[in-house]
């Protein structure tokens, strides 16, 4: 088996990879600030292997994509002390030998790389990941697998939290798309806002992407809230929970 970990701003997820039957099963989501604690990831990994029929015996590779820097060395510390072996961190050092490039892999965060090389993977020519995670990003590839740019803007939490927070009588609301897109009372305004609002965000950005761009591109969605804007089902040709775990496996099978 093959475990992919995928640090991101809100969730590190542990993904299991069987090729027997080629799932991602089991699939495990801690909180990012929660799992900074080197005991609470310990106790949680170790509670895993106890709990679970995978022996950490049967893991034969490990892959670490991270955006957030602070968790790395707990991760690494971690999968030596539970699986006796070392992971492959991603860097930019470890996209050189991918199908897929990029013009600055200096800045270019991890997931976003795994996503690139799990999505052209797939579909052998050009295509758009959009991930809806803590931010929600659009990462362009063409024909080559060249990486062409990428466009970051809050993701639906992310913009949620911060209307709460900046605000002294709007309330925290379920992220649920209303039946009217005109807000009825206030919990209804902010999810009518969000939500239909979001939903236009998406298809004017893949409309602003496409005009750039001569072919008709293949459209893939991941992230954990890729599910929520029910009214964009039309717009994505897939809708891949596991895209960066993928990717992650990809990218580490490359590098040994
Ligand atoms: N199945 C789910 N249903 C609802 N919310 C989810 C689900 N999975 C993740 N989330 C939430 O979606 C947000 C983005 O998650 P994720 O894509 O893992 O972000 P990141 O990669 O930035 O950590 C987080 O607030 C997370 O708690
Ligand atoms: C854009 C991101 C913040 C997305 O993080 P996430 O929503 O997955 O937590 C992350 O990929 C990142 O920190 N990237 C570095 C900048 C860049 O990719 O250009
Ligand atoms: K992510």
């Amino acid at each position: 088996m093959f475990l992919s970990i995928d640090a991101g701003n809100s969730n590190v997820v542990f993904g299991f990879y069987d090729p027997r039957d080629d799932q991602w099963e089991p699939v495990i989501r801690l909180e990012t600030q929660r799992a900074m604690e080197l005991r609470y990831l310990q106790k949680n990994v170790d509670l895993f292997f106890l709990e679970s029929s995978i022996k950490p015996t049967a893991i034969t590779g490990v892959g670490i994509s991270s955006v957030v820097p602070e968790i790395n060395e707990n991760l690494k510390k971690v999968v030596k002390s539970s699986l006796h072996q070392d992971a492959h961190l991603i860097t930019e050092r470890s996209y050189r030998h991918l199908p897929v490039t990029t013009k600055r892999p200096a800045e270019m965060g991890s997931d976003l790389m795994a996503n690139a090389a799990a999505a052209y993977h797939h579909y052998q020519s050009h295509c758009i990941v959009v991930d809806f995670g803590t931010a929600l990003t659009f990462t362009v590839i063409d024909g080559q697998g060249e990486v062409l740019g990428v466009n970051i803007v809050p993701g639906l939490k992310t913009a949620l939290k911060s209307l709460f927070m900046n605000t002294s009588k709007l309330p925290e609301v379920s992220l649920e798309v209303p039946d009217s897109a005109i807000g009825k009372n206030t919990v209804h305004s902010i999810q009518a806002g969000i939500l239909y609002g979001y939903a236009g965000l998406v298809k004017g950005m893949l409309q602003a992407i496409r005009n750039e761009v001569p072919e008709n591109f293949k459209i893939v969605a991941t992230g954990g809230l890729s599910k929520i804007l029910t009214n964009l089902k039309g717009e994505f040709d897939q809708v891949d929970k596991n895209l960066t775990l993928k990717g992650i496996k990809l990218i580490t099978e490359h590098n040994s």
